[in-house]
């Protein structure tokens, strides 16, 4: 007699992705339109802190549910306004699949920090339920779903370093050599991207300069000879005068990063995370510790960029 088999149901289908937060080392702002954006032109560099996104196949007829853990989970919406969320909505109506999935976002990226770790979210959740789907949805029109989410979605999911033009969606890779070392002061209290816009509004009375591509030349430059030191030399953000008026605190975070030797120190985007640039990962943990130690800083990273864009892990 053959021993009895035991049947257990297989586990549901699952995919899991990453997506990079992002810092702009450059970012500069036109005046703002009519639609309420203004125009940029910015460099974006990818770095080594992911979010993480996994979605599950759920019952049919379940629809949509979500999860999110981290340190800062419980400044995270788990309802519709969740960007991976919306991500996962977007593709459905797109695609004409039935939305029954199940997200679980794991945040590695600061929350309201100026680092995109919503947009990578989005970028995160687009590329995972379109594996889980199975909707082969080509790469030129999940951009443009990205775009559809927010500003900064593409950039998350191509990765690496791009200039980006228009609202900052119109992607062209940029070249780079090596590996460049940051470091990033994170604060509990994020900024709101549009209270940071519109206090450059103020600021500038609306009559901000035209933006172009010729500014970034010499940084362009840094990149392509992997140049740490000509890249924190021009590292620039238009704005960092409307964060710090908004958090004159983070001048100090600022000042502390120059004083330990950094190459070059910003707000990142809206902020207000400030972010170092390091000349080794020595120096990097170095910064790190003296803005631990001054209490510059509520969360402090050391990591790397480039890195890659929005990949499926399993
Ligand atoms: C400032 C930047 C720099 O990369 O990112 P963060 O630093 O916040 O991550 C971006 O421009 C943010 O991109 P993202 O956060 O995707 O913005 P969106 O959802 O598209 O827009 C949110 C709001 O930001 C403002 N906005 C955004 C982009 C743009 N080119 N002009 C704008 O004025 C608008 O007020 C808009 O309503
Ligand atoms: N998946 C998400 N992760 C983080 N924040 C989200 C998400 N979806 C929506 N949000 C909202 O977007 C705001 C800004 O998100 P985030 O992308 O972290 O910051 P930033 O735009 O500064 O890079 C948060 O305060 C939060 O209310």
């Amino acid at each position: 007699m053959s021993p009895p088999v035991r049947l257990t149901a297989a586990p549901p289908p699952t995919a899991r992705v990453r997506a990079p937060g992002k810092v702009n080392l450059s970012l500069r702002v036109g005046p703002v339109q009519d639609d309420g954006y203004h125009p940029l032109v910015s460099v974006f560099q990818a770095v080594a802190l992911y979010e993480e996104v996994t979605a599950t196949q759920a019952r049919p007829g379940s629809g949509l549910s979500l999860t999110v853990d981290g340190p800062q989970a419980v400044l995270v919406p788990t309802d519709e306004t969740n960007l991976a969320w919306r991500a996962a909505r977007l593709l459905a109506e797109h695609t004409g699949v039935e939305a029954d999935v199940a997200l679980h976002v794991r945040k590695g990226v600061p929350v309201a920090g100026g680092m995109a770790g919503g947009s990578a979210d989005a970028a995160a959740a687009l590329v995972a339920c379109d594996a889980l789907w199975e909707t082969g949805v080509p790469r030129s029109d999940l951009l443009d779903l990205a775009a559809r989410l927010g500003s900064d979605v593409p950039f998350c999911v191509l990765g690496h370093t791009a200039v980006g033009t228009g609202r900052g969606h119109l992607l062209t890779p940029a070249m780079t050599r090596g590996e460049f070392h940051w470091v990033f002061g994170a604060s509990e209290r994020g900024l709101s991207t549009p209270a940071v816009y519109a206090r450059f509004d103020e600021l500038t009375q609306g009559g901000a300069a035209p933006v172009g591509l010729d500014d970034d030349t010499a940084l362009m430059q840094a990149l392509r000879a992997g140049d740490p030191t000509a890249l924190g030399a021009a590292l620039h953000n238009d704005l960092q005068e409307a964060a710090l008026s908004l958090r004159p605190e983070l001048g100090r975070t600022l000042d502390i990063a120059r004083e330990t030797g950094a190459l070059g120190a910003i707000v990142s985007g809206s902020g207000p995370t400030v972010a170092a640039l390091a000349r080794s990962r020595q120096h990097a943990l170095a910064i790190a510790a003296t803005w631990t130690a001054e209490g510059a800083a509520d969360a402090v990273w050391t990591t790397t960029g480039p890195a890659g864009g929005a990949r499926q892990l399993t």
